[in-house]
């Protein structure tokens, strides 16, 4: 593991064993994993059973996709906010393509937006998209059974976490920057996920940045096979704070083209966000965000202004 310091954001390596729920690995690993995202509000990680292969193929994918022509990709309209297909666009976002499936692992729904792009079929990007997603949707849900368990949080609240939470695969290209906006700031804006949790993955054109609870914004290279987590909001919210979301931001400065692929767990609809009692005290811990659900969150979100993104939490739900 990586050093623990603020200016190093640790890098776990999982394995299979440490991965089997309950046993004395399991319950090492979820220490760890508590105490970084209480510390950094995010982390990278390496495990082998997301085979190469399978994330260098994500990567064609990606490449595959966003060629398509521009009114082929217009054709995605997802019910599902910020998920349609989004082009690059000089007032919201000028410097990145996006696409976001939901439950992108099941059949149906990988079938249906493939169907869509690729009338014709294309059955490898289908079984590509499929996959990843399955995988990194289950390392979701242990990393957060590992947080709650090692909160000493009864069974109650992680036994059927699984059936409680959707997700949506968010698929983004990032266009090489001209040479008078390198190192743009905002090739994506500093933001807290609106998610449980969030993994990311990206090529190897770097340019994520996490800022530290000092302030300071440091960055977050990724490397060949690793994946980085972020916490989001709502995993704040239901841990009364305790643990971190940290601020994130992608800046471009490279000459080349970046493709990154995230999995946002997401409550489902009308599931209530509500601090469990094992986590409030009078005096360390006194309560600090009322129940609400993810769908009037979101809501108070998109009303407010974009600078606000970072205190929507506390500004809608802080006591
Ligand atoms: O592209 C990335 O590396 C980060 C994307 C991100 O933070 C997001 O979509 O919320
Ligand atoms: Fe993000």
């Amino acid at each position: 593991m990586g050093s623990e310091s603020e200016e190093n954001i640790p890098c776990l390596v999982f394995s299979r064993d440490q991965l089997e729920e309950g046993s004395e690995e399991w319950k090492k690993m979820s220490k760890k994993v508590r105490e970084v995202c209480e510390n950094h509000g995010c982390f990278l990680f390496k495990f082998d059973e997301i085979p190469k292969v399978l994330t260098e193929d994500m990567f064609k994918c990606l490449q595959t996709l966003f060629n398509l022509p521009e009114e082929t990709k217009r054709k995605y309209i997802s019910p599902t906010l910020f998920s349609s297909y989004a082009s690059e666009n000089p007032r919201k976002q000028p410097f990145s393509q996006t696409f976001g499936v939901d439950e992108a692992h099941l059949e149906d729904s990988a079938q249906a937006f493939t169907n869509l792009m690729w009338p014709q079929g294309n059955q490898a990007f289908c079984e590509t998209m499929k996959s990843m997603s399955s995988k990194m949707l289950e390392l979701s849900i242990l990393i957060q059974k590992m947080i709650l368990e090692d909160y000493g949080l009864p069974k109650q609240y992680t036994s059927d976490f699984k059936d409680m939470s959707t997700s949506n695969l968010r698929l983004i290209k990032y266009k090489v920057p001209k040479s008078d906006d390198k190192g743009v700031e905002n090739a994506l804006g500093p933001h807290t996920d609106k998610s449980n949790l969030t993994i990311i993955c990206s090529n190897e054109v770097q340019g994520l940045q996490a800022l530290t609870k000092t302030n300071k914004w440091i960055p977050l290279n990724i490397p060949k096979d690793c994946f980085a987590v972020f916490v989001g909001d709502l995993l704040k919210a239901w841990t009364n704070g305790r643990i971190h979301a940290a601020t994130h931001r992608v800046t471009m400065s490279e000459d080349k083209e970046r493709y990154s692929f995230g999995l946002f767990s997401l409550p489902k609809d009308g599931i209530k966000i509500e601090v469990p009692p094992e986590l409030v005290d009078d005096k360390i811990h006194p309560l600090r965000y009322r129940p609400f659900t993810y769908g009037d969150y979101i809501q108070y979100f998109l009303s407010i202004d974009r600078k606000e993104n970072t205190h929507a939490l506390d500004l809608f739900a802080g006591v």
